[in-house]
Order: C-alpha cells, then structure tokens, then sequence
C-alpha cells in the first residue's frame, strides 16, 4: 500500500472535455471492508470506479491502488462473454492471468461453488439467467484472488434472491482480506456497507459510516398519507415521508431517518441550498 493510507481515491477531479464528472472527491478503500458509493444517474459512480482501477485519468487528485494485476473489476453490463460457456469464460479470463490446468481448475470449482454455479459449466453465459451472469462477473472478477475488487452496480437488475446470493459472496471476498469497492442504488445494500460516499453530479453529499449518514442527516423527516409539499416528500410503501429544512409542521410525526431517508434529506438540503443561493446570486446581479 503506498504511502501508508488506505487504497483509494483522493481529491479526485476529472473531467471529460467540458464535463466535469467529479469535483474533489474521496474514497478510502480498506482491506477487508466493503466501500459503497451510492449517487443518482450521472452521479460519477463509474467514473470513480473507472480511475480507482486506472482507466480513467484524473485531472488532479491521487489514485491509492495495488498493480493492475491484484485489481479485480466487474463492470455495469457483468463483463462475462454470452457467448462462451461458464469453463469457457473462466479459461479466457485464466489465461489473462496466467492461470491454467489444476490450479484454474481448483480455483474456478471453488468460485463456482460458492455462486451455486458449478452445475452450468457447459452453458452459455447468454443463457444463463440475470442473476446467475452477474454470479459468473463476479466470479470472473475474483478470479486471479485480487486484494482490490471493484464492482460496478453488480446487484441492478438482479431478482432479490440471486442479490442475497451476490451480496454473500461480495461480504465473504471482504472477509477473506480483499479491500472491496462498489457502487448500488440500492440503500439497504449500502447500508450494510461499512463506509458509504453519497455522491451528487461528481460532488460529495456525504461520506461516512452508515451510522453517521443516519445521523447527520439533515432538517427533520416525518410520515403521512398526503404530503404538504410534494417537491419535498417520497414514497415509503403506503406513506409518504417528508423532508423539513427545519422543526416538522403542526400535527406532523417526526421519524428516525434510515439510510434511505439520510440520502434524500441529503439530496434534498443540498438542493434547497443550491437554489437559495441562486436567487440570492441573482438578487445580488440586480
Ligand atoms: N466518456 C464520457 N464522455 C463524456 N462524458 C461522460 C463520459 N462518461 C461519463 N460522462 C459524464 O460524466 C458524468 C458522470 O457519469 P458516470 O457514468 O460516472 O455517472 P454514474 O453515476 O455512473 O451514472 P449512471 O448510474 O447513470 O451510469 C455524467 O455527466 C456523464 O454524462
């Protein structure tokens, strides 16, 4: 690990032409933890992902990581061949890593094992179901034992059961010593995380552990069945819950925030913000 700290990316700004896909942004990736990064579309999840394994070069900022070979990544569209077979995509991948005969062999029946894949060996990937490709991306990515995997959405689109099934398998490579970052929309996954970096159009909402994301959050949240303000409200099953930059209205029941509700009152803080301060810039242009 170079200069001390932990695998990861630092002050990180980078651009694409014009755009700016990230403004000074962090994330730490420890060994044997799982680093979430959660944002809407067009947030910079991949973008960071993309730089933390070298394929993107920043403008400014530092990359923390191991030699391209101790890197695993798993795209957002799984990174598996449809058509190969389950061995064939395993030998392909092998052989990049220079791991062939009994020890990809060894190797292989154990990652296909623990994905429940080891009955498939000689089906098509294009014929495996969502579930079970995203299975083999990850068992491509964790194929050569990487200490840093990065996996990009690897639980979208996947039925609830097969992401149980991924996301045991993600904990387990964690355990097992690898420094694991990942991006998900999905916040009962991030919350399980043990950092979480909430990312908005490339700048940083909030960073921190899942517990000081829930506490932190700003202004106060409450449930009802007719929001106020709907701007300010989202659905939770049959209520709504509402977001107030302040003290909750007469007769409205302020609830603890979850991971969920930190992310949006998040979002929504910083919105309400941006906007204040636009009227003010354009009071001030008057
Ligand atoms: N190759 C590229 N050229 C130009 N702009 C790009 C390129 N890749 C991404 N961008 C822009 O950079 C910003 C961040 O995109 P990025 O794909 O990193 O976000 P994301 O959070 O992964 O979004 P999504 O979940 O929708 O994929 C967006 O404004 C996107 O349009």
């Amino acid at each position: 690990m170079s200069s001390g700290r932990p695998w990861g990316a630092y002050d990180l700004t980078v651009d694409y032409g014009r755009t700016n896909a990230l403004r000074d942004v962090t994330l730490e990736v420890p060994e044997r933890q799982v680093s979430a990064v959660v944002g809407g579309d067009g947030a910079g999840k991949t973008t960071l992902l993309r730089a933390l394994a070298g394929a993107v070069r920043p403008r400014s900022g530092t990359i923390s990581a191991p030699a391209r070979r101790q890197i695993g990544f798993m795209p957002t569209d799984t990174g598996a061949w449809r058509e190969l077979t389950v061995a064939e995509n395993m030998e392909f991948v092998g052989a990049a890593h220079r791991l062939r005969g009994k020890d990809l062999r060894t190797r292989r029946d154990e990652l296909l094992e623990a994905a429940g894949l080891e009955k498939y060996l000689d089906r098509r990937a294009g014929a495996l179901s969502g579930g079970m490709r995203h299975k083999l991306a990850f068992s491509l990515a964790m194929l050569h034992k990487p200490r840093l995997l990065i996996l990009d959405e690897p639980s979208t689109g996947v039925d609830p059961v097969s992401r149980v099934d991924l996301w045991r398998l993600i904990a387990q490579s964690a355990v097992d010593g690898a420094a694991v970052a990942m991006s998900t929309t999905y916040l009962d996954e991030a919350e399980r995380c043990s950092s979480v970096l909430v990312l908005d159009q490339g700048r940083t909402l909030q960073s921190g552990t899942p517990d000081e994301i829930i506490a932190n959050s700003p202004g106060t949240i409450t449930t009802t069945r007719k929001p106020t303000d709907p701007e300010l409200a989202w659905r939770r099953g049959r209520m709504f819950h509402s977001w107030h930059p302040g003290a909750a209205h007469e007769g409205e029941q302020p609830i603890s925030p979850d991971m969920e509700d930190a992310v949006v009152a998040a979002a929504l803080h910083h919105l309400t913000q941006r906007n204040t301060n636009g009227s003010d810039l354009r009071k001030d242009a008057q």
